[in-house]
């Protein structure tokens, strides 16, 4: 009972300043896709605008075959979870889930039925009795899920529903939603601020900048091969280097590339993880500023003066590797060609 959804040159202003500038976006069905991007890049109002909350300025959303632009929320059968659990807090777990089934008119078995496969797909068959007020964070954000799911929606909408819990049950309950969505299958649009949530969780992620849609790639894409400057910058921890290009060529320690333009300022990006040590003599001169233990990997801030550069830069790599490197040292670091993102600025 899942759906596609096609967006088809979505806009929305508000007072005349744009939010959303031209949206085309398809996500499959039973694909689960993540809205990412900075605050204010219009992720939230992307969201409202799918499950009618809002309406666009211009532009058409399809469920399937089915136009829903014009129509009210309850018509388009949806399913969302917000980061406030909203539940009612008079109601038990399992009235809470099977709510809207009583709403829509279904019979008592069919509800006891419904509740009953959602509270174990959920793992919330021994809370079935319990209040909100009796439950964590977790759970009731599960009762959240379960109560989305009970109508047999076309399209699940997920607006930070992890971003109220604690580092532990949030990583738990993402791996739990990614399991539950995989299981119904329902075409799912997740809006975070998250990008680790957003990598671990959805088949495609989405990066939206100032109201566009930047790149929309499966994870390991927009990790390998950022299409732009901007994704660069915010997807993983990444270096940039500003090279000019001298008679056609970049340069950067060991590192060449012929330009892209030869005129223009070249953004050379390179992940933190792709830096490494080298013997002297190879690659930048570097000194360690700081060295920062994060269990099995260990960050160096480096500041580097060589090339007519000026900057700090960060290393990651197994900690093991780095069990003698101490602040003040003096180092040398190179990349991999192919580690190297290049755009012409
Ligand atoms: N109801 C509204 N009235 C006026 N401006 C709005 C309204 N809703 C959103 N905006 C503006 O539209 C732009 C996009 O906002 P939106 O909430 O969609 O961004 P976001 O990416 O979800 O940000 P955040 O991560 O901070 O929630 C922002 O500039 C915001 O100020």
């Amino acid at each position: 009972m899942s759906t596609p959804i096609h967006l088809g040159a979505i806009t929305k202003s508000f007072n005349g300043k744009p939010a959303l500038s031209g949206i085309d976006l398809d996500i499959a069905q039973g694909e689960m896709i993540a809205l990412l991007g900075a605050s204010g890049c219009g992720k939230t109002t992307l969201l409202r605008i799918i499950a009618g909350l809002e309406q666009p300025s211009s532009g058409q959303i399809h469920f399937g075959t089915r136009d829903v632009t014009d129509l009210s929320v309850q018509a388009r059968r949806i399913g969302m979870v917000f980061q406030g659990y909203a539940l009612f807090p008079n109601m038990t777990v399992r009235q809470n889930i099977g709510f809207p089934l009583k709403i829509a008119g279904e019979s008592a078995s069919a509800i006891t039925a419904r509740v009953n496969e959602l509270l174990e797909m959920t793992g919330l068959g021994p809370r079935g009795d319990h209040h909100p007020n009796q439950l964590s964070g977790g759970q009731q954000q599960r009762t959240a899920l379960a109560r989305a799911l009970a109508p047999r929606p076309d399209v699940l909408l997920l607006d930070e529903p992890l971003s109220a819990l604690d580092a532990q049950v949030r990583d738990h309950l993402r791996d739990e939603i990614a399991r539950i969505q995989k299981t119904v299958g329902t075409t799912t649009v997740l809006v975070t601020h998250d990008q680790a949530e957003a990598m671990a969780i959805a088949d495609r992620v989405v990066i939206m900048h100032e109201g566009r849609v930047e790149q929309a790639s499966r994870p390991e894409a927009l990790y390998e091969m950022p299409a732009s400057g901007y994704t660069a910058s915010f997807i993983g921890t990444r270096n940039r280097f500003d090279v000019s290009p001298q008679g056609g060529e970049l340069r950067i320690g060991g590192f060449f590339r012929q330009a892209a333009a030869n005129s223009a300022a070249h953004q050379v990006w390179v992940r933190a993880e792709a830096l490494r040590i080298v013997p002297a003599g190879q690659g930048l001169a570097v000194t360690v500023e700081a060295k920062l233990f994060q269990g099995p990997i260990t960050r160096l801030y480096l500041t580097c003066h060589a090339d007519g550069l000026s900057q700090t830069l960060k290393l990651d790599a197994p900690s093991e590797g780095l069990r003698g490197v101490e602040p003040g040292q003096s180092l040398h670091v190179t990349f991999d060609q192919e580690s190297a993102d290049v755009f012409a600025a």
